[in-house]
């Protein structure tokens, strides 16, 4: 093993935020039938920490995130959540997805329900909370993301940007301890990425914990704590925006960086 690989290694295992362990990912591998998606992959996120995934096209982004969050079941090494290691059983599963929100690229809101109906739903039918407490909690996030006044309306009324910031809102009414995010700009267009960005800084700022599959390395740059960069299915190198922007270790992140800079 090289000093280099060593500290990639190292790196990977170092959670920043607190420090304290949210995300454990062990040896964790996939596969959809004979295609490996994801590759012997070890990964700590610690609480509070925001950890950036960026990647070639393919390079198991998604499936990583979609691994920790349940919707896509690991074959093989071991993923924790705030102490819960991932299982079959269905009680885990709940368990961890109500510790866990997830924004995807298409906003996914209910076209036929309101703003309000679409972030109070999950509350009001998992939790079983009361309308009125589910309503001013909503009313609160939408406060956060800066929409209160579309509150009353429906979902194709709203620009992409405005429905992206409801469907944060939407993750944060069940009031998660961790923030996954896959690619949530890039549907977007460009005057209306700011935006969400902007929301999504505001919620790093609060101290919460999120992984965000991006391309957006102006983002990155700014708000990450850690990179982490995926190809051919692997983690290939963890680091620090500085480190990984000024100094990548490995030929595969340089060429990455060379086109997208
Ligand atoms: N349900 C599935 N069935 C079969 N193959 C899949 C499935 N989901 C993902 N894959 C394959 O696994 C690989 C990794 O996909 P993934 O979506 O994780 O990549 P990604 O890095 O997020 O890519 P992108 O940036 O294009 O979204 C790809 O080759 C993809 O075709």
């Amino acid at each position: 093993m090289t000093d280099t690989s060593t500290s990639l290694i190292r790196d990977a295992w170092k959670a920043g935020g607190t420090g304290e362990e949210m995300i454990r990912c062990e040896t964790v591998d996939k596969w959809f039938g004979a295609f490996q998606a994801l590759r012997q992959i070890d990964l700590v996120v610690g609480r509070q920490e925001v950890v950036v995934v960026c990647g070639p096209s393919g390079s198991g982004k998604s499936t990583l995130i979609r691994c920790i969050n349940r919707l896509e079941k690991h074959d093989a090494g071991t993923i924790v959540v705030d102490g819960i290691e991932l299982s079959d059983d269905v009680r885990n599963i709940q368990e961890v997805r109500r510790e866990v929100g997830m924004v995807f690229q298409q906003f996914n809101l209910f076209p036929h329900l309101t703003i309000l109906e679409n972030i109070t739903l999950a509350p009001r039918q998992v939790r079983r909370l009361p309308k009125d407490e589910t309503d001013s909690h909503a009313m609160e996030l939408l406060e956060r993301v800066k929409i209160p006044e579309q509150a009353h309306k429906y979902p194709a009324q709203l620009s992409g940007g405005q429905q992206q910031r409801v469907a944060i809102a939407r993750a944060l009414a069940m009031k998660p301890k961790v923030m996954l995010f896959d690619e949530p700009t890039s549907a977007l267009d460009p005057e209306m990425i700011k935006e969400v960005l902007d929301a999504m800084v505001e919620l790093a700022e609060s101290g919460m914990t999120m992984i965000v599959v991006s391309h957006e390395m102006g983002f990155a740059r700014a708000v990450a704590d850690r990179i982490v960069f995926m190809a051919d299915s692997e983690i290939v190198e963890v680091g620090t925006p500085e480190h990984f922007f000024t100094d990548p270790q490995e030929e595969r992140t340089k060429l990455f960086l060379s086109q997208i800079l």
